[in-house]
């Protein structure tokens, strides 16, 4: 399975095409609709999240519900498009017509600067609309489709925020089902509700202050076979891969696995876990310090992804930058904005790993149609029984 997304943000819409979905896998678009409206929620985010009220439009791969194995296309529209038609519009500028909320100005922090040079515009809008984070909303989409296969074997991934800014959350233990309750019932995606209160506050000071705030999440995925990824080849390692699309997410500068940076403080008696076996559960590790991975490799243990979120760049008290025509300093141009994102920003990393597990499950038990994927799956299950 391969996805591509194309669109700007104040463009008419987002798209993105999927490829290699078996076929007759059931797809709910409501489904996919819930997980949309779950990205755009989280204190903390400014005004076009009041504008838009995304929702998936599937034109190509889903028929009657289910999935055709064609490539699937999904579409999101910007509702903002029409307060920036003239201004986005495809069609050369008309004789006198004059070139509207040019960015001249690059923003410290932003794609604007390298990408104005790298592809020769004077204009920094042409960088900044297809660098912004608008486009997880597609890519979200997409992972509702994965997400929708993962639950034909039982697999599931939440996610939720372990800090903003100076605030951590305290580590709350609770099984998977009830921690995707708790979040969501949380305005910044905190199961810890005196952290909750406490980020809440500080996002607001940020955001009186004209400042902005980053931080961490977490994201956990239960119900995995042993064995997806690989440890034959570089490109394989499902642990590599899942960094990778951890940090492909706009402004995210870490990741970690298991217990992560952390391993590099204890001995290793105090970080590789033990390994047993039981009539019921067959092999399986006593801890999950390596958060769900050996030799790129899951595990059968619950995988473990942290990301860290850098704070928001643009900030209404500006940071200083210089005009890319005239060379003068300048502070840096202003667009609207967001002051914290961390918690739509869980949802994202909740959606790229949803994305790289149903990849891995699709390559290890390959198939053209679910059915058949189910009894490869099954097949496998029985045979690591026997072992
Ligand atoms: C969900 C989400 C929302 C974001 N909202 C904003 C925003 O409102 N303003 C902004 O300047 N950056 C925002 N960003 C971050 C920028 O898109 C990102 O920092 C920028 O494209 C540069 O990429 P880099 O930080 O990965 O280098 C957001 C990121 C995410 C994940
Ligand atoms: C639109 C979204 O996020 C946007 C990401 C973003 C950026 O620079 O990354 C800048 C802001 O865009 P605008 O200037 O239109 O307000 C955010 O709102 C979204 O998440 O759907």
């Amino acid at each position: 399975m391969r996805y591509l997304t194309a669109g700007e943000s104040h463009g008419p819409q987002l798209t993105a095409i999927i490829e290699g979905v078996p076929s007759n896998v059931p797809i709910s678009v409501d489904k996919i609709n819930t997980l949309l409206q779950r990205r755009q929620k989280g204190h903390g985010r400014g005004r076009r999240m009041q504008i838009e009220t995304d929702q998936v439009r599937i034109v190509a791969g889903v028929r009657h519900g289910l999935t055709t194995g064609a490539p699937i296309c999904l579409i999101v529209e910007n509702k903002d498009w029409t307060h920036w038609e003239h201004i986005m519009g495809v069609e050369p500028l008309a004789e006198g017509q004059e070139l509207q909320r040019e960015v001249t100005k690059p923003r410290p922090g932003h794609a604007d600067l390298n990408g104005a040079l790298k592809y020769n515009q004077e204009d920094m809008r042409n960088i900044l609309e297809r660098s912004s984070a608008r486009e997880t909303a597609v890519r979200v989409a997409v992972a509702g489709v994965a997400q929708q296969l993962l639950e034909q074997f039982g697999i599931r991934v939440g996610s939720h925020v372990k800090r903003i800014g100076s605030v951590e959350a305290k580590e709350m233990e609770m099984p998977l089902a009830d921690l995707i309750e708790v979040a969501e019932a949380s305005s910044v995606r905190c199961l810890d509700p005196e952290a909750g209160q406490q980020m809440m506050d500080l996002i607001d000071k940020a955001k009186s202050e004209g400042d902005s705030l980053g931080g961490i999440v977490e994201v956990i995925a239960e119900g995995l076979p042993i064995g997806l990824g690989s440890h034959v080849q570089w490109d394989r390692k499902l642990d590599g891969r899942l960094a990778q699309a951890i940090m492909s997410i706009q402004a995210f500068k870490g990741v970690e696995i298991g217990i992560g940076f952390e391993a590099g403080a204890r001995p290793g008696s105090e970080v590789h876990d033990e390994i047993v076996w039981d009539e019921e559960g067959g092999f399986y590790r006593s801890s999950n310090r390596a958060g769900g991975f050996e030799g790129g490799m899951t595990t059968g243990m619950p995988v473990v992804v942290r990301g860290v979120m850098k704070p928001i760049p643009t900030l209404y008290k500006p940071l200083q930058s210089v005009d890319l025509a005239t060379k003068e300093p300048f502070e840096a141009t202003i667009e609207r904005s967001d002051s914290c994102a961390v918690p739509a920003a869980a949802v994202v990393a909740e959606a790229v790993v949803t994305i790289e597990l149903a990849k891995a499950m699709i390559e290890t038990f390959h198939s053209d149609n679910l059915e058949q994927m189910k009894q490869s799956v099954a097949q496998y299950a029985s045979y690591l029984e026997s072992r």
